[in-house]
């Protein structure tokens, strides 16, 4: 059925639904157009309708072949309504699902797009923060480039922004999707442009692979494991493809690179990679570090209350998630020093080639000892880096001090 949106919109069929609102295939005086009608709830929020207005010219200004672009935001009665470029076609989290991995071509091509629609949004000083296969579309209608694949263009700019929470608490909450979090941000530090290349290259991971490196189990526990485990090779991947890979991946922000150049060095890679199939790994069995079993850090929820589905989990006792039903988002407070002492035992995944042992061997078992002592002193780390967060969200409201999240204005350099 159709609906007007605003005056100059109508929606005539929903196209998905997201944990922020529904995206509808709609028209609007210059043709077809896809409009995302943010939740109820969050268009009645007066802050966030604040914010929505404020971002309007960052939102509206971004332009390139591998960014959806924002044509108009409206606010209108109880709607509030992005309206983007409509992207005939699939978004990336359905062609991995169909494919479980991708051909290393293709899943370089895709992600070298998607990096240089980063380089025009960070130059333009915006960060994306939830960069995530879900946010990548295939535009089918697009000419087909390296491996078959059609353009990817990168979606929902500035709706993590949006959605996030007041200025002053904003250093004491985790938003966004556990298993693309770059380190810093589970410490509490201010998302910079570099938060949206660890994710990138969590995608690109999680294309070859099939997985997420840091994936699995309990948020809290993938929390833990981006602050404190390295990322173990992918079997039969090239060198050159993995350095890549890790050097995004880096714990520390610095380290990683430029989005700019992660796109032109990942074009370079493609020639070498024409041809090659998926790579042939088995999803890892979540190998628990520790004999005991792994205690969740929130306990379960109060009877006749449903089970919160994933990534709505509360890391800290107590503490509620903002949106129980959210599939993809979590939104939890950075974890205290006692909490994650409490629950330092984690869990580690290693990919296996195919029909390699599964884990639990001798060999395994040294593994998992010397983990146990990396995790030990990683822990330790993540114990001074909430001390560093914890400055950095007492600063929060004194214009002099420390960094801070300029969002849209944030600095675009790692
Ligand atoms: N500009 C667009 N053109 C065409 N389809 C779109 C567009 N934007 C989003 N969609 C489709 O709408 C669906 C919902 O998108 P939405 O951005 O709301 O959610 P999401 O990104 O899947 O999840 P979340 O908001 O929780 O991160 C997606 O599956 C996508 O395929």
């Amino acid at each position: 059925m159709a609906r007007k949106i605003g005056s100059r919109y109508t929606a005539h069929q929903i196209l998905g639904r997201g944990s922020a609102g529904t995206v509808w295939l709609g028209e609007g005086p210059e043709g077809p157009v896809a409009i995302k009608l943010l939740r109820e709830d969050l268009a009645s929020d007066q802050e966030l309708v604040g914010r929505f207005v404020q971002e309007r010219t960052a939102l509206l200004g971004l332009e390139h072949p591998h960014v959806v672009s924002v044509r108009d935001l409206v606010v209108d009665g109880n709607d509030l309504a992005l309206v983007m470029d409509l992207v005939r076609g699939t978004d990336l989290r359905t062609r991995l699902d169909r494919e479980r991995r991708l051909p290393p071509e293709a899943a370089v091509a895709i992600v070298a797009d998607v990096a240089d629609g980063l380089a025009a949004a960070h130059a333009a000083g915006v960060v994306h923060r939830d960069v995530k296969p879900e946010n990548i579309l295939l535009d089918m209608e697009g000419p087909p480039g390296p491996g078959g694949s059609h353009p990817a263009l990168l979606t929902d700019f500035g709706v993590a922004k949006l959605i996030d929470t007041p200025r002053r608490t904003r250093a004491t909450k985790i938003i966004g999707t556990p298993d693309y979090l770059a380190p810093e941000i589970v410490e509490g530090l201010p998302p910079r442009a570099s938060v949206d290349i660890y994710a990138l290259a969590t995608v690109l991971y999680e294309l070859l692979a099939g997985f997420t490196p840091f994936g699995g189990g309990h948020p809290g526990a993938v929390l833990r494991r981006h602050v404190t485990e390295t990322v173990v090779p992918l079997p039969g991947i090239p060198d050159e493809l993995w350095q890549l890979i890790v050097q995004c991946l880096a714990k520390a922000p610095a380290s990683r690179l430029r989005a700019s150049e992660l796109g032109a060095r990942l074009r370079e890679l493609l020639p070498m990679l024409a041809g090659m199939p998926p790579l042939d790994v088995d999803e890892p069995g979540t190998e628990t570090v520790e004999e005991a079993p792994e205690e969740p850090l929130a306990g379960p929820p109060p009877a006749g209350e449903p089970a919160p589905r994933r990534g709505a989990v509360p890391l800290v006792p107590g503490a509620k998630p903002a949106d129980a039903n959210r599939d993809t988002h979590t939104s939890m407070r950075v974890p205290g020093p006692d909490e994650l002492a409490g629950g330092a035992r984690g869990t580690a995944r290693a990919p296996r080639a195919a029909g390699a042992p599964r884990p639990g061997s001798a060999r395994n078992r040294a593994a998992a000892r010397r983990r146990r002592a990396a995790l030990g002193a990683g822990t330790l780390v993540l114990l001074a880096a909430i001390g560093i967060g914890t400055w950095a969200a007492t600063g929060g409201d004194d214009a002099d001090a420390g960094p801070r999240d300029t969002g849209d204005s944030a600095p675009a350099s790692p």
